[in-house]
């Protein structure tokens, strides 16, 4: 069964504690969903596109040149679907995106294996709310500004990212939409608890086969269950599949994605009910816009472990406890209602600060490097705000603070930052901060209702 049009969105995330140790199922991550979604639709494809058979075509029309047009065909063997991006013009260079094809076919070839491998074609349109890209200026005083969603004018490799987990937000729409919009009612519904378990499994092991390695998978996670406590699954559990196209694909895929079979069952572990922001405090982020990545920051964390196991291990051990400490803190003042006494709480993010910075001293990597330090010192002796750190993987990118939430408060913090000189890798000060605005959200992926895009479809 086809339906007319779905709509399906799924948050970005900010991993407020626990990067590097969820690498590791002894450890969890506390990571929140944001209030920033990809939102992906689906409809029968127009005619007057003179589209043939067997078309998926994939609009992101906020970015030049984003058109992927599809073609498909069930592979021999039980090797599921496989995809084939169309080119207009044989000098053409093809202009890939590996996330919405590799989805594709992880989700083509779910599909057909569940269900009819009659996949009719469609068109997918995938609009992003705007601040999972820096806006530029050009943007800001044009015609695209106060737009719902800008049209940023440049490709989407050259879009400026705010690291808010855009591939993860897209991936797992995108699954979630195509799911929604070629299986009947009762084989799929995204707003279910148990189907969201399998939109999970497939959407993990799609993200992770784009971007061709296997990281802790909060990304996905959070933007399928929104804020939660999380903790890993085991990787083996991704090893036993092949690639799309190649034999017997079809029901490993399908044995990977409802635990049947011999594909075991995910150890994934979500817990959102000790999750909690308390009334009248909220999350902001601040982008840290100074030209300067540190590659390779995981590897380097990770040979420093190897190398140091007993210092590694207590370090983090104690780092986990800083970590689940702020989770109750944070539940308990959210219980305690009406309650403003944040001392605890600020400790908390003390604790953890400690920590960190431990570990970047201990490993070398500039988790929370000296610019950082300023940053979250200045921010937290401001009046209304409570405590930050550097979110995931740290470095320069990003601050997340907790803040009371106030509009007193948020001016304070954009006044502080305005005036604010960020010192880059290279020492140069040529950093700008500012303040995205984007907050906590609980919930994950949502089904919309697709009338709502109706002025942004093609
Ligand atoms: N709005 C979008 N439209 C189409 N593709 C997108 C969109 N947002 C993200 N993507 C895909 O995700 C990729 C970015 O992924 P990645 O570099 O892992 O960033 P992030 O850390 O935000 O997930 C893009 O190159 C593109 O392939
Ligand atoms: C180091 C990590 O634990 C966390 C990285 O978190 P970030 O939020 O920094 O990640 P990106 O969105 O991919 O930039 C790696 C992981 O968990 O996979």
């Amino acid at each position: 069964m086809v339906r007319d049009a779905v709509a399906v969105s799924a948050p970005g995330k900010v991993f407020l504690a626990g990067g590097y140790l969820v690498l590791d199922r002894a450890y969890t991550a506390l990571v929140f969903g944001l209030d920033v979604r990809i939102h992906v639709i689906v409809e029968n494809i127009p005619t007057k596109k003179g589209v043939t058979l067997n078309e998926i075509v994939v609009t992101s029309p906020q970015f030049e040149g984003a058109v992927w047009e599809y073609g498909y065909r069930l592979a021999d063997k039980d090797g599921g679907i496989k995809v084939t991006q169309l080119r207009a013009d044989a000098d053409l260079n093809l202009n890939r995106n590996p996330f919405v094809e590799t989805t594709l076919e992880y989700v083509l070839s779910y599909i057909a294996s569940v269900s009819s491998p009659n996949i009719m074609p469609a068109s997918i349109t995938i609009l992003a709310d705007n601040d999972y890209y820096s806006t530029p200026a050009s943007v800001d005083s044009g015609s695209g500004s106060g737009s719902r969603f800008h049209n940023f004018g440049v490709p989407i490799t050259k879009a400026h990212k705010t690291g808010l987990g855009s591939s993860a937000a897209l991936v797992t729409s995108l699954t979630a939409a195509v799911l929604s919009y070629y299986l009947p009612v009762d084989e799929f519904d995204a707003a279910t608890d148990a189907r969201k378990r399998k939109l999970h499994n497939l959407a993990q092991a799609a993200h992770c086969a784009a971007q061709g390695k296997i990281g802790s998978g909060f990304d996905v996670a959070s933007a399928v269950y929104g804020s939660c406590i999380y903790r890993r699954f085991s990787p083996s559990i991704l090893a036993k599949h092949g690639e799309p196209g190649k034999p017997s694909f079809a029901t490993q895929l399908r044995h990977l994605v409802d635990e049947t079979g011999d594909a075991g069952t995910w150890d994934t572990e979500i817990r959102k009910s000790e999750v909690k922001i308390p009334k009248g405090l909220r999350l902001i982020m601040c982008d840290v816009d100074c030209g300067s990545q540190t590659p390779g920051m995981v590897k380097k964390v990770l040979a420093w472990q190897k190398e140091n196991p007993e210092q590694a291990d207590k370090l983090w051990a104690e780092l986990q406890l800083a970590n689940e400490g702020l989770a109750q803190e944070l539940k308990s003042v959210a219980e305690a209602r009406g309650s403003s006494d944040y001392d605890r709480l600020r400790q908390c993010f003390t604790r953890i600060r400690r920590g960190i910075r431990e570990m970047s001293e201990e490993s070398g990597v500039p988790i929370e490097p000296q610019s950082q330090t300023e940053l979250l010192d200045a921010c937290s002796g401001l009046e209304g705000v409570i405590g930050g750190v550097v979110p995931g993987a740290g470095g320069y990118d990003a601050v997340v603070l907790l803040i009371e939430d106030q509009e007193a408060v948020v001016e304070r913090v954009k006044t502080l930052l305005a005036g604010w000189r960020f010192k880059g890798e290279s020492g140069e000060e040529d950093g700008k901060v500012s303040m995205l605005g984007v907050r906590e959200e609980m919930e994950g992926v949502r089904v919309m209702d697709a009338d709502d895009y109706r002025d942004w479809l093609a």
